[in-house]
């Protein structure tokens, strides 16, 4: 049988004293782009923890990720500080990749976001946007079928952040698999997403789920429908805030 789902059943995770998700189910296709937003704090890490394997629920099911490779983008860029800019990237890929091919990748990915001239610089020469798009090269180059982002985008500025989104797009469009993409900012999501969950403040619950089918050459700033979405879902997310900030 082909599974063609990602699937939390009836997850429940506790982590200390914060029940984080009680009952909590969802489905993402494979292969497809699939956008979590929520406030701050509702689980949308911890969902990615689980997916990842990192964490475990402590009852329910999460079923579909049998015999897939994983790359994760946390939220921190997580970089060997004794490596080079080029030999953190040669770290992650040794024993994946061929040399030859590594040596390609390496420099691809690197010339892409920018950093090409700093491959033999370690990372505390490096400022945080850079770093940050050292660990999305290294994410993007391993080979993977499930990649996690989380909040990836977000020390970066807006031009470039679209220049990113335009990217992840053109790499899944060559080579379609399954992203679970953490963001704060609606407009990515819209820009991603195919199909996007919206979440509450804790006790987390599943506000909306949008499918947005339209392709992504299709989807521009400014312009229907993501517009309207982007209304409905900002006055969602400010509902919920309002929980947390009464005062707000
Ligand atoms: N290791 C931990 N021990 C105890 N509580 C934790 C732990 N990790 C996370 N939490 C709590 O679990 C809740 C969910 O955290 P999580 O990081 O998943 O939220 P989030 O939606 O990703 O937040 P943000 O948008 O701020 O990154 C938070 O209340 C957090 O304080």
């Amino acid at each position: 049988m082909i599974v063609r789902l990602i699937k939390f059943e009836q997850v429940h995770k506790t982590l200390g004293q914060t029940r984080v998700l009680g009952d909590f189910s969802f489905s993402a296709g494979k292969n497809k782009i699939f956008c979590i937003i929520g406030p701050s704090g509702c689980g949308k890490t911890t969902i990615l923890q689980l997916l990842s394997g990192l964490e475990q629920p402590d009852a329910g099911r999460i079923t579909g990720l049998a015999g897939l490779r994983v790359s994760y983008v946390f939220q921190e860029p997580r970089l060997l500080p004794w490596k080079t800019v080029a030999g953190n990237l040669d770290f992650a890929l040794q024993d994946v990749v061929s040399p030859a091919e590594k040596q390609e990748l390496i420099k691809s990915y690197l010339s892409t976001m920018g950093l090409y001239e700093y491959r033999d610089s370690y990372p505390k020469a490096l400022s945080g946007g850079m770093k940050q798009r050292l660990a999305i090269c290294r994410a993007f180059a391993f080979p993977h079928d499930l990649l996690l982002l989380d909040e990836p985008f977000k020390s970066l500025d807006m031009p470039l952040r679209l220049g990113l989104v335009r990217h992840v797009v053109k790499m899944w469009q060559a080579a379609p698999r399954t992203i679970v993409f953490v963001t704060h900012d609606i407009m990515e999501a819209l820009l991603l997403g195919q199909r996007i969950m919206v979440l509450s403040a804790r006790p987390t619950e599943i506000l909306e789920t949008i499918d947005l089918d339209l392709p992504h050459e299709q989807r521009n700033v400014g312009e229907e429908p993501l517009t309207s979405l982007y209304t409905k879902m900002l006055a969602m997310l400010e509902t919920e805030n309002k929980k947390y900030y009464p005062g707000l």
